[in-house]
């Protein structure tokens, strides 16, 4: 789908982005990539040793904002698999949201057990927690949960206080007895170096939800998503609850740049998605290193893949309040596309510079995770 989509929508195109950008997206920051990284780190020590800008304020770390953010509320959840979602409800607003326990809760870390872990690839493995029988994780959409050691005195940072780190599951809210986490490790990380050395059976602390954009049916006429590396999930959340739901008939583009073809997560479901629907939801993938049949864009997010990429929905610039793009990846892809967040609960101007602002959108139309 993906080949026929790429060849069919978009000729390859150089880009804005520096590669360095990219390595640090979808690659656990190997020796090998040292000399891509080097670029960006020496510009971007700065962003509190790229954690993603979809995170947050670039000085704050994520151990604070959880701190700062447990907001609860604010959003519709919505569930996945099929035209009727089961264990859920419709709100007012017309969305749906999940019914039942939440084995998650916004005020209290829980403690759940890992029951499986499943390599992705080489770099990134599928974590499934138990929830409690008949218990979803009660995730609204969009949001987050942060997660830290469950044993006390275990997962610190060099202060010796816990690291706290947000994921979004790849599992829908609805899903029950299940939450599953699909994880990048990083080499030098503070949390995923601790995460990688547990096993089945032990442990992980889970607080949420973190509220990030309220998503809300049909608010839109079409969305664009740009995302990079593991910054891909809380797109995936957000592409599950339209597909979960028959009367939104909100339109994707999905613009998923990666080093190379085995670093494209969740590939299958996206492509599957759009042969589904090919008049709702559109996927193109963006590789730094594409292999020699590779018939789609390579290299950076740039203002010409946007645009070819943008047309057949028609999310541009002139719709005003009826488009939305959302951006989530690696602080250099997030500053090169939009510019970064303004801070953790401001999501503040469009760079000048950046390839959305020089293409005519709006901050208003723009969210960053
Ligand atoms: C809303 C949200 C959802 C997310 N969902 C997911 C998800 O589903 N899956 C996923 O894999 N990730 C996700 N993330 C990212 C995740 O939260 C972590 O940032 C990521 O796992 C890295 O955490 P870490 O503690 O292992 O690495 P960190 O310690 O934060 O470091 C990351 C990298 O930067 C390097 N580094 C650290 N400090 C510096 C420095 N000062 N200078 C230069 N380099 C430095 C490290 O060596 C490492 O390679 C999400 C983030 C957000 C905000």
């Amino acid at each position: 789908m993906f080949s026929r989509l790429a060849a069919n929508t978009l000729r390859g195109t150089r880009t804005a982005l520096p590669s360095s950008t990219r390595s640090y997206a979808s690659s656990a920051a190997p020796s090998s990539s040292v000399s891509h990284l080097a670029p960006y780190i020496l510009g971007a020590g700065l962003v509190g040793g790229g954690v993603y800008y979809y995170t947050q304020n670039p000085t704050l770390r994520a151990d604070e904002q959880a701190k700062a953010g447990t907001a609860r509320g604010g959003a519709l959840g919505a569930g996945s698999g099929g035209a009727q979602i089961q264990g859920t409800e419709a709100t007012k607003e017309g969305g749906v949201k999940v019914k039942g326990e939440s084995a998650l809760s916004p005020d209290e870390f829980r403690s759940f057990k890992i029951v499986e872990v499943i390599p992705y690839n080489h770099n990134t493995s599928r974590f499934v927690f138990a929830l409690p029988e008949g218990t979803s994780s009660g995730l609204t959409v969009a949001s987050a949960l942060v997660c830290k050691a469950a044993k006390e005195g275990e997962g610190l940072n060099d202060k010796g206080k816990p690291v706290i780190r947000p994921y979004t599951p790849v599992t829908a809210p609805d899903v029950t007895d299940k939450l599953e986490l699909l994880i990048k490790h990083y080499k030098g990380g503070a949390f995923t170096e601790y995460l990688w050395k547990l096993k089945p059976g032990d442990s992980i602390s889970m607080k949420g939800p973190i509220p990030k954009h309220p998503w809300k049916p049909n608010q839109y006429e079409s969305v664009a998503m740009i995302a990079g590396g593991s910054g891909i999930t809380p797109m995936w959340q957000v592409l599950q609850a339209i597909d979960a739901n028959p009367e939104d008939k909100t339109k994707a583009t999905l613009i998923f740049s990666n080093v190379t073809e085995e670093d494209i997560l969740l590939r299958k479901e996206f492509e599957d998605l759009a042969a589904k629907k090919p008049d709702q939801f559109k996927v193109v993938f963006t590789l730094d290193q594409p292999p020699k049949n590779w018939n789609g864009p390579t290299g950076y997010v740039s203002d010409k893949v946007i645009t070819d990429a943008l047309k057949e929905f028609g999310t541009t610039p002139d719709k005003g309040e009826k488009v939305k793009i959302f951006v989530c990846g690696p602080p250099g892809q997030v500053k090169a596309v939009s510019g970064p967040k303004k801070s953790m609960k401001e999501q503040g101007p469009l760079d000048e510079n950046s390839v959305l602002k020089k293409l005519g959108y709006s901050a208003e139309q723009v969210f960053r995770f």
